[in-house]
């Protein structure tokens, strides 16, 4: 016994020691790791405390849970830090954001799904509800999930007129939630949210100008930037408690439905998107997206 004792330990001593110097060697070989870089960037400007926050998720920043992460990770931040406002905006140059990435929601396991779709949920709300003023700077294409970020700020600011913005889930055969529809509504009225996402309908900027789902139509980012910080800097002598207060009573049904309803929120989701129908839908639609 102790003799296959002493040769299986000397075995697994040589076993550790051809190991090691196997991994030395492969370290000795491999690249250096790639530098991990953030999904989302936040740089404050001292002067004014404004923080431009960018979507950097190339090629097109579509929403999958690290990036929804980071996002609400950042608004949390700025919560904390009692910012005086916020940009958002995105380092693309033709994409402010492709809306949810659908790799998320096309056969994924339920847990992967369920985790998605809460880190939304939150994500969403603190963007919603923040205590501080937020700019969208549309810089590129903004459907679906990009148009939900954007409406969720208090003002839109968008390059035009060649980048689209609007709610077009019905036509990828999946529906706009309710908390989707509410902030499209209190953005543009009942009658054009109807006729917009019956239609899946995608507005150039000046069409979105018009119905004002955007509040402006500028030419170039720069020029959104500027407009966003003028539209942040009017809140200065504004006492914050009071500015909070109104914005969340303003806001008050999509907090109210999000507070209440997250659970049910969730299933509804789950019980849609795993339709096989659906799945179905979503391939079709990720093919087309790959074709063009
Ligand atoms: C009661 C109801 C309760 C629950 C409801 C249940 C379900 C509803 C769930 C959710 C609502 C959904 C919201 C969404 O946001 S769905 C996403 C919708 N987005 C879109 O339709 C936009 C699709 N993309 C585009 O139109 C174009 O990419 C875009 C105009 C943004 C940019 O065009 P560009 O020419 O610059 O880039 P592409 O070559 O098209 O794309 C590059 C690359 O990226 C991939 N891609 C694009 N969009 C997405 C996306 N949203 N998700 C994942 N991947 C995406 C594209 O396939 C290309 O990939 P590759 O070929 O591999 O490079």
């Amino acid at each position: 016994m102790a003799v296959v004792y002493r040769s299986w330990k000397a075995l697994t001593q040589n076993a550790i020691l051809t190991r090691s110097v196997s991994n030395s060697l492969r370290l000795y070989s491999q690249k250096p790791p790639a530098p991990v870089v953030p999904l989302v960037n936040v740089e404050v400007d001292d002067k004014s405390g404004v923080a431009v926050v960018t979507l950097n998720r190339p090629p097109v920043n579509s929403l999958n849970t690290p990036l929804l992460t980071e996002l609400g990770a950042a608004i949390k931040n700025l919560e904390d830090n009692k910012s005086r406002g916020m940009i958002l905006t995105s380092s693309s140059d033709t994409v402010f954001s492709a809306g949810l990435d659908i790799l998320e929601m096309y056969n994924t396991p339920k847990d992967q799904l369920s985790a998605f779709w809460t880190t939304l949920q939150s994500t969403w709300l603190s963007l919603y509800r923040s205590s501080f003023p937020t700019v969208a700077a549309i810089n590129g294409h903004s459907p679906a999930g990009g148009c939900l970020l954007a409406l969720s700020c208090e003002y839109r600011v968008m390059v035009g007129p060649k980048f689209s913005i609007g709610l077009n889930e019905t036509q990828l055969g999946i529906v706009a939630p309710p908390w989707f529809v509410i902030c499209m509504r209190d953005v543009i009225g009942h009658r054009q949210t109807e006729l917009a996402l019956t239609t899946g309908r995608l507005f150039s900027a000046p069409e979105a100008l018009k119905i004002g789902l955007i509040d402006s139509m500028v030419s170039n980012k720069a020029e959104a930037m500027a407009e966003a910080q003028k539209f942040i800097t009017q809140f200065a002598k504004i006492p914050p408690l009071a500015r909070k207060l109104t914005k969340e009573s303003v806001r008050g049904e999509g907090i109210r439905y999000m507070e209440d309803n997250m659970i049910d929120d969730l299933q509804i989701f789950m019980d849609l998107v795993t339709q096989p129908k659906i799945q179905k839908g979503l391939e079709m639609y990720l093919a087309t997206l790959k074709k063009k």
